[in-house]
């Protein structure tokens, strides 16, 4: 008898496992809008040019392969605070800022969430109702426990802005708000600037400590600097910071797993310590980061020239993804006869629709459309051809009614 006799079978990831599940499928009507990859209009994956030529120069270079520290690729480093926080901010120049290189999103939110059950064990994390899926596996394994803020409302298919603030208001000083930089995963629906200010005056006034999760900057307006706004903001305000950041969706690195952990400290010296103790957590983690995607995204944004194709090709794919949600919208309004409002669809931001189909309607665009989506109702328009739009259209007016 084996061993793991004891070992029950995972079930499928809620979002991974959508992809799994479409390449099963047989049928040439069938669509991927489940994931949140970016395809292009003939819904290929997309390496975006700037990459090509960043790894073509490294070809030519003949780079090494030896361990990098710890703390990944220095130029890596530099490149991403500056590029999350601006080039001339004061806490990069006052060596404020705590930057680790990691394994992309995910990894540098898992190295953050190890940290603060270290050296925060009473506290907890205030996560939005709903958010990723992967946060709450994140947070449950690094034995961080967490609560969820309002932030959805299916009343106006918006934010639940009252909703939110009260949650965060009630929460115990001192907890951690882990708060989307933009493009909120899974709604599409960010706050206001405004807001954002209402919420760090909520998030200052109870000591709490704001963790950003921005694994989109660039790609939902097309603007690096617009899409840093909500950071940029809490930083100004001499707040103290985490932030995760991704280059999966803005430079395509998906499967290079390259991001960073960025600690902004308010006392100088403070953010050395940080570091080291991110190192020790790192170490034993995973030891040290992939090179090759480091290197792509310090090539890019060191070189003027690429790093001005790159803004140009984050814009292409924010506008691909803005037409699509046009037409879906254009498609839905002339073909429903019911008279339902689908402008949400036009408020949303990002590379995700939040449709309001339920888990049962959901499986309809599953079973009967062949349309692949994860079962809390969101769509990744990134999937989405302006060809397909009709087709998807039918699919959600006969799932919906
Ligand atoms: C808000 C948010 N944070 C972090 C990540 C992690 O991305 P990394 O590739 O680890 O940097 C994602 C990716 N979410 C996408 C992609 C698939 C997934 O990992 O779930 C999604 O929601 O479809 C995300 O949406």
């Amino acid at each position: 008898v084996s061993r793991f006799e004891g070992v029950p079978m995972a079930p499928p990831d809620p979002i991974l496992g959508v992809s799994e599940a479409f390449k099963a499928d047989k049928s040439d009507l069938k669509l991927n809008l489940g994931v949140g990859a970016y395809r292009t209009e003939e819904l290929q994956p997309y390496v975006l040019n700037v990459v090509k030529k960043a790894e073509n120069l490294m070809l030519e270079k003949g780079e090494y392969k030896e361990y990098l520290p710890i703390e990944g690729l220095a130029a890596f480093n530099k490149a991403t605070a500056e590029l999350l926080l601006g080039a001339d901010n004061p806490v990069i120049k006052q060596g404020l800022v705590a930057t680790l290189q990691s394994l992309s999103g995910t990894g540098s939110l898992r190295l953050a969430a190890a940290f603060i059950q270290r050296y925060f064990p009473e506290a907890k994390v205030l996560i939005s109702s709903p958010t990723w899926g992967n946060h709450k596996n994140i947070f449950n394994d690094a034995r961080v426990p967490w609560s969820e803020y309002r932030y959805y409302d299916p009343k106006t298919v918006g934010l639940d802005f009252e909703g939110m603030i009260a949650d965060i208001e009630a929460a115990p000083e001192g907890s951690f708000v882990l708060l989307h930089g933009c493009a909120h995963n899974p709604t599409g629906i960010d706050p206001t600037p405004e807001q954002w200010e209402k919420i760090a005056d909520v998030i200052q006034e109870k000591k709490h400590m704001p963790f950003f999760d921005v694994a989109y900057q660039g790609f939902a307006s097309g603007s690096l600097d617009e899409d840093a706004f909500s950071v940029r903001l809490f930083v100004k305000r001499g707040m103290e910071v985490f932030v995760a950041q991704s280059y999966s969706k803005n430079l395509g690195l998906y499967s290079e797993r390259i991001g960073a952990i960025n600690v902004v400290c308010s006392a100088p010296g403070v953010a050395d310590r940080v570091k080291s103790q991110l190192k020790r957590l790192a170490r034993p983690m995973y030891s040290n980061p992939p090179i090759h995607g480091a290197r792509i995204v310090a090539n890019v944004v060191g070189d003027p020239t690429m790093f001005g194709e790159w803004k140009q090709e984050m814009e292409q794919m924010a506008g691909r993804i803005k037409n699509v949600r046009q037409k879906l919208y254009d498609s839905l309004s002339v073909k429903d006869k019911s008279g339902k409002d689908w402008s949400f669809i036009l408020r949303q931001i990002g590379m995700f629709s939040y449709t309001g189909l339920n888990k049962a309607q959901s499986d309809n665009m599953t079973d009967k459309w062949h349309v692949y989506m994860t079962k809390d109702g969101r769509i990744s328009l990134a999937g989405l051809s302006l060809a397909k739009c009709d087709y998807l259209a039918d699919a959600i007016i006969d799932s919906f009614h």
